[in-house]
């Protein structure tokens, strides 16, 4: 397909002042694709998104097998829906130029917060659904790709990885900066709550079925707090009436 320069515009612009950080990609697994990226929120934009969400949070819905939001003990976090404003649209824009640079802005989900006390907790899950409901053309189809980035946590925080079971734990010792390194060998990679990075992996295989390999869990915080971010990218894009109008 073509595209014409305009086109390329409204992907690549999101206003004034969008700088985006010298963040660090670590590749963790080729096959399915999760890369790490270090310092992909400065603290600048962890510190407003703390800010703009403070009290905005709701027990998270998960979708059961029938296709209801329920409130399940499978999720025990609390999480809202971010509203876009310029901050926000640039974390947006760095996470369609990370994908590639022809991703319109109207995949993407509207950005979510999930914010963890003690014992709160996500059951292991996939982000893309099994059931069709929830992929529908008018919802832009299945999830593609996930970012989960660490916005915050308390000094004292323990727990609260995240976890893949299925993906072999990195070799090397520097990855012990990222990922719980006395976590066994059987219990695949758990990333921890490090403020500031973020895990990006795909969801789907080539012909766009789900892939089971990318199952993940946010573990129980065992003290403390932690408030992650989730940036989803649809195959396809999303209705107005979800998004919101494409400020
Ligand atoms: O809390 C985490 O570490 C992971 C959260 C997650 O997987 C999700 O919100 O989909
Ligand atoms: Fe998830």
């Amino acid at each position: 397909h073509s595209h014409s320069s305009d086109d390329a515009q409204k992907v690549l612009s999101s206003g004034d002042d969008c700088r985006h950080p010298a963040y660090k990609t670590h590749i963790l697994s080729k096959s399915p694709l999760v890369i790490y990226l270090a310092n992909f929120l400065t603290p600048e934009e962890r510190d407003h998104l703390t800010e703009i969400t403070k009290d905005t949070f709701t027990h998270s819905a998960v979708a059961d097998g029938s296709g209801a939001q329920g409130l399940r003990q499978t999720r025990t976090s609390q999480s809202t829906n971010v509203p876009r404003d310029s901050v926000v649209r640039c974390i947006e824009q760095r996470a369609l130029l990370f994908q590639g640079l022809d991703t319109p802005r109207t995949h993407l989900e509207p950005v979510q917060l999930v914010k963890y006390g003690q014992g709160e907790h996500y059951h292991f899950h996939t982000d893309w659904y099994t059931n069709p409901i929830h992929a529908t053309s008018a919802l832009g189809g299945n999830r593609q790709s996930s970012f989960f980035a660490y916005v915050a946590a308390s000094d004292d925080v323990t727990g609260g990885g995240t976890n893949f079971p299925l993906l072999d734990a990195p070799l090397g010792d520097e990855w012990c900066k990222f990922v719980d390194c006395d976590e066994t060998w059987e219990n695949g990679v758990t990333f921890r709550p490090v403020v500031g990075n973020a895990v990006y992996w795909e969801n789907l295989h080539e012909d766009g079925s789900g892939d089971q390999r990318n199952l993940h869990a946010g573990l129980p915080v065992t003290s403390g707090w932690k408030i992650g971010m989730n940036i989803w990218t649809r195959q396809g894009p999303l209705g107005e009436d979800i998004r919101g109008p494409d400020v």
